[in-house]
């Protein structure tokens, strides 16, 4: 099955769109977690993020379709960070969720293979060393350094986001530029498109997915229409302003196609007043699931 089918078939065996994204900061982690971290000690910060993000797997897996691990929290902490991130990984594979490594990964494409053989595939006997089943990948180097990722996405039923339209503030300094009469991330949306169109799955889709940020209505119509056999990554939505009536045009006629993360107000949501917890936030897992659970019906209603 490619990575598409097993997504959109993730998405209606749930009824969820949601992402949960894994993004954890010591600062913010619950106080039992917290507790366990002395000093600057790298190794029990990485220890205590494996221990929040399992525990979150275990809370949100019969909730939702997949989760998105942000590479860049677990890289700040060093060697231990990265030991993290791959039993983060495991335990979503285990879990039966789909796993997004959000790595905005790219290099000219000698490189960018070395980088799609590491992160891609989760099918044996092709098992890429971390275990996930797709990855945020950056344009900026041109098609030759997509073609890599999406011959392994071929080989290993695997799938990449390309970053089309970003959900930051700054982002249209490029991607909203116009050259030759459209605009850079109209431009980046037909070279997906184009990738895609050999290798539709018979729902019409195809591995190559992008990023279009919940913080751009009006773009995700346009890119929804623009990009039609590319599931959308949809960040933004909650801590970045983004809100369901904002993200519905990304799904296709069968509620498909898209998934819309939320990273902050669901695996920090011990810290919303909504969701209140106890006072030594033992309970926090609690305020996970009751978040998720909310952003569910939110996106369903
Ligand atoms: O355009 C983009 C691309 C990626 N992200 C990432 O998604 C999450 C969003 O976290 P929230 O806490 O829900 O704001 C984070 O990992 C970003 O690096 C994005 O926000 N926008």
């Amino acid at each position: 099955m490619t990575f598409a089918t097993r997504l959109n078939a993730a998405i209606l065996r749930t009824g969820s769109v949601t992402c949960v994204g894994l993004d954890p900061r010591l600062a913010q982690l619950p106080k039992p977690l917290r507790d366990l971290v002395t000093g600057d000690r790298k190794d029990l910060a990485a220890a205590a993020y494996t221990q929040f993000c399992c525990e979150i797997i275990d809370v949100v897996a019969d909730l939702v379709p997949c989760v998105k691990p942000q590479a860049a929290f677990f890289e700040q902490l060093g060697p231990a960070g990265m030991v993290s991130l791959g039993e983060v990984i495991s335990h979503a594979n285990r879990a039966g969720l789909i796993v997004i490594t959000d790595g905005k990964r790219n290099d000219i494409g000698s490189t960018a293979t070395a980088y799609a053989d590491a992160y891609l595939g989760s099918s044996e006997p092709n098992r890429s060393p971390w275990g996930s089943d797709s990855l945020t990948v950056s344009p900026y180097l041109g098609r030759d350094s997509l073609e890599p990722f999406v011959e392994v996405c071929d080989l290993r039923a695997a799938g990449i986001f390309v970053l089309v339209k970003t959900s930051n503030p700054g982002g249209g300094y490029l991607q909203d530029l116009s050259v030759d009469g459209k605009t850079i991330y109209q431009s980046v949306a037909e070279l997906v498109t184009e990738l895609n169109r050999p290798r539709l799955d018979a729902d019409g889709y195809g591995p190559v997915g992008a990023v279009v940020g919940a913080t751009y209505p009006e773009q995700l119509v346009e890119l929804r229409k623009a990009m039609p056999h590319s599931i959308l990554l949809v960040p933004g939505f909650g801590a970045q302003g983004g809100s369901a009536d904002d993200v519905r045009a990304a799904l296709d006629a069968n509620g498909t196609g898209a998934v819309v993360n939320s990273s902050r107000h669901i695996i920090f949501a011990h810290k919303r007043e909504e969701f209140s917890v106890a006072a030594d936030e033992s309970n926090w897992q609690d305020a996970v699931r009751a978040a998720t659970l909310q952003m569910n019906e939110q996106l369903k209603g």
